[in-house]
């Protein structure tokens, strides 16, 4: 579904079936310990390549991650099509974590895809300052938009929402829908419902745009 008003925002309900989410939460639920970093607040895993502003050097992606890059390059979501994922940051959030506002930035082609497993969450987004924000209408954005991701669902976020908005995802151990909720017509959930987070992961997709290939000399 899109959003009019919100141009730059799609949700799929159901973008991915129970048996896919099981099978994502047993392949991140075996990856080799040191795959996780561990944070403050959730821990995740980085997949691809860690981006860095002189580029990311590309790691090969497994395939059962590949699956589900490819099913997003196949919305053509990334300019047209021209653009294939390479990027997957895999997010872990227990009850009561979550993210601080901030945005993903220059480093990545300005749309990002998350697909939510395990449990829903609300996802905010915030203005920036006007002064910050990259149009001379920034006025006529809305200040505040709040969508609620459930689990199993894809969300794709891209122009004035990924460039002139911080996201982030309170510590909150539920969420409360109310009218704020902008996909709440796509929802199986009524305004003043109350939902209980569980663990949630979530697989964000997106191209970094400066890569490079590390070239190894074996031998002489
Ligand atoms: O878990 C999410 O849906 C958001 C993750 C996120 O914003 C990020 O990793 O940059
Ligand atoms: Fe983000």
């Amino acid at each position: 579904m899109r959003y009019e008003a919100l141009s730059d925002l799609y949700y799929l309900p159901n973008f991915i079936t129970e048996n896919e989410e099981n099978f994502i939460f047993d392949k991140v639920n075996s990856a080799p310990k040191p795959k996780w970093v561990q944070l403050l607040n959730r821990r995740l895993q980085n997949w691809g390549g860690n981006p860095t502003k002189n580029g990311m050097i590309l790691e090969p992606i497994p395939t059962w991650l590949q699956i589900f890059m490819d099913r997003i390059d196949q919305l053509d979501a990334f300019n047209d099509g021209q653009i294939k994922t390479n990027h997957v940051l895999v997010n872990e959030y227990l009850p009561g974590q979550g993210i601080m506002p901030h945005e993903d930035g220059p480093m990545f082609y300005p749309t990002i895809a998350t697909i939510s497993c395990g449990s829903g969450t609300v996802l905010k987004f915030e203005r920036k300052p006007i002064q910050d924000c990259d149009t001379e209408d920034a006025n006529d954005l809305p200040q505040n938009v709040s969508l609620y991701l459930e689990r199993r669902s894809l969300v794709l976020v891209k122009g004035h929402l990924y460039r002139n908005y911080l996201h982030s995802i309170e510590e909150l151990k539920s969420d409360r829908i109310s009218t704020e909720i902008c996909n709440l017509s796509s929802l199986d959930y009524q305004d003043g419902d109350r939902i209980d987070r569980d663990t949630r992961l979530s697989l964000t997709i997106r191209h970094a745009l400066k890569v490079c290939k590390l070239k190894l000399r074996l031998g002489r």
